[in-house]
């Protein structure tokens, strides 16, 4: 692909807010006419991404370069970029075409080119007879409308959406949603629009940029993102996943929930831990028969309207399995699914690994605090360390007092048999905890680490 093709590339981007830590080392192309979303949940940094590209704030590290141009130093109005927010930010006291044709004026461009282009982007947007009604007087879609059309009227080459549909209930949205694409294909210019609602990105966009933590997870179309998460957290985050914990036994073969299952995956290595995740629509679902690979009891089941959701208890597992038949609860049923739905993912690591400092024999210092441990040989004291610890060694207590540090949860992945937790502790430093207890996103919590959980490895 020549350079010439992307009109916005972020080359090696990071955001510091002071100590915090924003977004980290952003890599992303985005290609002319494109519609391109920044898809994550809260506090991910997909605001301050869009914020960079349209000036409001400026890069820590990092370059960006819009339509061919270096515009890291470049101040908003003099970048081609429009932005359009969730709150429609429009001039209550003026009418809809005065909100339109504000930017115009302050141009000082003449008044039948003004009213020329104002009447296009109000032709665009679908509000021609709109022109002279008060901004009040519409409803939240019309106002977005309006707003879609003011940012339009200055012929940018990229726009820049910010959740513009979050307002809005859920009928409107969905109206609206369709009224985006078709107006991105109208205006053939490129957008770049940011959303936590999973639907929404694979509704609308040619490519999703999934985010998390300052990162970016994962680029790619809609269809790639639903069917080859790169990791559990895209899984998780992309439509309803079972994701386990499992074994690559060797090549095409994977085992979880204590049974050998066929797969399509090479290249893992042999006895190697690895996440599996299969979507409910992939798992099939009968009486109990000798096709089966799976055996269980059926928990729960809900009509969706066309499908049955039910949960199905195999051993300590528990499996979300999407069909159109329907099973009761208490029925023992056989699961089987097939090879290709098998998604084996690397896992990002297997337990939690945090850099300390050896104080003396039997303590360590790491997370901000000091720890007892167990006698250590390997390392002397004031040497750094390295402080493994298992992910299910970890103690969240509700007391946030009762921890030797605190923290806040916040994300929650649950694995068939236990919740796998990311837990971001105040000293800024992602803990990732595997517990029995239900927990919510947002929860503070006290955390413990007792010494025999402490593994001191020489650096
Ligand atoms: N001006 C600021 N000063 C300090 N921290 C900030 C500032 N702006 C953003 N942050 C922090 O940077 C991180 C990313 O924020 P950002 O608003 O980009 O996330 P987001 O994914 O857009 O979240 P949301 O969907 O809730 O708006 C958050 O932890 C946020 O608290």
């Amino acid at each position: 692909m020549q350079e010439e093709d992307f009109i916005i590339e972020i080359r090696n981007v990071s955001k510091f807010f002071g100590e915090k830590t924003a977004l980290e080392c952003i890599n992303l192309s985005v290609r002319k006419g494109e519609f391109v979303t920044i898809l994550g949940p809260s506090g991910c940094g997909k605001t301050t991404l869009l914020r960079l590209l349209a000036g409001f704030q400026t890069v820590s590290e990092g370059e960006i370069r819009i339509a061919g141009k270096e515009i890291t130093q470049t101040p908003p109005h003099k970048r081609p970029v429009n932005t359009v927010f969730q709150k429609y930010a429009l001039f209550p006291h003026l009418n809809v075409y005065d909100n339109i044709a504000f930017g115009l004026k302050l141009k000082k461009l003449s008044k039948a080119v003004i009213e020329r282009k104002v009447r296009a982007s109000l032709k665009m947007v679908g509000m021609t007879d709109y022109e002279f009604r008060d901004v009040d007087s519409l409803s939240g879609g019309q106002q977005q409308r309006v707003a879609i059309a003011r940012a339009i009227v200055n012929e940018p080459e990229v726009l820049l959406l910010d959740e513009p549909l979050a307002a809005l209930d859920l009928k409107m949205r969905k109206d609206m949603q369709m009224e985006l694409k078709e107006m991105h294909k109208r205006l053939g210019i490129t957008f770049v629009y940011v959303t936590h609602d999973q639907e929404e990105a694979l509704t609308l966009s040619d490519t999703i940029v999934v985010m998390s933590d300052g990162r970016i997870q994962q680029i790619g179309t809609p269809i790639d993102i639903y069917n080859e998460p790169a990791n559990s957290f895209v899984a998780d985050f992309i439509g309803e996943s079972n994701i386990l914990n499992g074994t690559m036994i060797k090549d095409n073969l994977v085992r979880f929930c204590d049974t050998d299952f066929e797969c399509v995956d090479r290249g893992f290595g042999e006895q190697t831990p690895v996440d599996v995740v299969i979507r409910p629509e992939d798992i099939y679902i009968f009486q109990q028969s000798d096709a089966a690979q799976l055996t269980g009891v059926v928990q729960s089941t809900i009509f969706k309207g066309v499908h049955y959701e039910m949960t199905v208890l195999c051993g300590d597992y528990e499996f979300l399995v999407q069909d159109y038949h329907h099973f009761e609860v208490g029925d023992t049923v056989g699961l089987l699914v097939k090879p290709m739905d098998i998604h084996i993912m690397h896992k990002e690591r297997v337990c939690n690994t945090f850099e300390g400092k050896l104080l003396d024999a039997e303590h360590v210092e790491f997370l901000g605090c000091t720890f007892a441990c167990m006698p250590v040989s390997c390392a002397q004291p004031g040497e750094k360390v390295s402080v493994e610890v298992d992910f299910n060694q970890i103690i969240l207590q509700d007391n946030e007092e009762d921890g030797a540090l605190t923290g806040e949860v916040r994300f929650i992945l649950y694995k068939g048999n236990h919740y796998h937790l990311t837990v971001l502790s105040d000293w800024d430093e992602l803990v990732y905890v595997d517990t029995n207890d239900v927990w919510d996103d947002g929860d503070r919590v006290g955390i413990t680490i007792p010494a025999e959980a402490i593994r001191v490895v020489k650096c």
